[in-house]
């Protein structure tokens, strides 16, 4: 599926590898809504994206994605009939993510992407306790996993989210995307639903 011109929904689209998916979908001419709980971010990120990108193809809604109530009826009247649209209609948000386990009957695909480290404003969270709680004291070794690993930008995380997006074929996939092998797909012996690419 070509993004050009369709309607993007981004969770965490505040900061991070969020960010990066929205900037990327706005490079391949979508149009994005960001939701983030985090106003001031969310605000921010919406004001550098409209220096590079028209106005009016992003919208920020301040919300926390786990509160079922704040997603009702939430999303602008432009944005709405797009984002939502099915083989079969137009459907609610919450609904339509609900469906996704039902993926074959309603046209939607659904997969993962497993990255490695990457750098975002959560890896500064490694040296706060009160971010980290029971694994603060596993900080040094997590620091060390990352020289040792490596961290990447959050563009490459993007890079697999167009990817899964263009490739229409991509359907219950495992993306893994590391510093070393780059963006690649976990091999399993079975798995629940059939994919044709492998
Ligand atoms: N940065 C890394 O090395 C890796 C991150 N991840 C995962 O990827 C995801 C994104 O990570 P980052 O971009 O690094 O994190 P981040 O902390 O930089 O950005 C996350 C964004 O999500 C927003 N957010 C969090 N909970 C929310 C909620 N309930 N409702 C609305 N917005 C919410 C935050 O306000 C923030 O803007 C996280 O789940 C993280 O655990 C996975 C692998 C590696
Ligand atoms: C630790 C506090 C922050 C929590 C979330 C932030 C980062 C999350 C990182 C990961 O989930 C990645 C963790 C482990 C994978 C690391 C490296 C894999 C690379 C493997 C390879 O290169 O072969």
């Amino acid at each position: 599926m070509h993004v050009n011109g369709k309607v993007a929904l981004v969770t965490g689209g505040a900061q991070g590898i969020g960010r990066a998916f929205v900037q990327a979908l706005l490079g391949k001419g979508a149009k994005v809504a960001l939701l983030d709980r985090n106003s001031e971010a969310g605000q921010e990120s919406k004001a550098a994206l409209d220096e590079q990108f028209e106005a009016q193809r992003t919208v920020f809604i301040q919300c926390d994605v786990t509160d079922e109530e704040q997603l009702k009826g939430l999303m602008p009247a432009a944005f709405q009939p797009v984002y939502c649209a099915t083989k079969h209609g137009v459907i609610g948000f919450t609904r339509s993510i609900a469906l996704a386990a039902n993926m074959d009957n309603y046209g939607v695909r659904l997969n993962t992407i497993c990255p490695g480290f990457v750098n975002t404003p959560i890896l500064q969270s490694i040296d706060k306790e009160e971010n980290m709680g029971q694994y603060y004291s596993y900080k040094d070794e997590i620091k060390n996993m990352m020289q040792f690993y490596g961290v990447m930008d959050p563009s490459t995380i993007a890079e697999g989210l167009i990817t899964i997006i263009e490739d229409d074929t991509l359907n219950g996939e495992v993306m893994k995307i590391t510093a070393s092998q780059g963006i690649h797909f976990q091999q399993y012996g079975q798995t629940p639903f059939p994919s044709s690419k492998r």
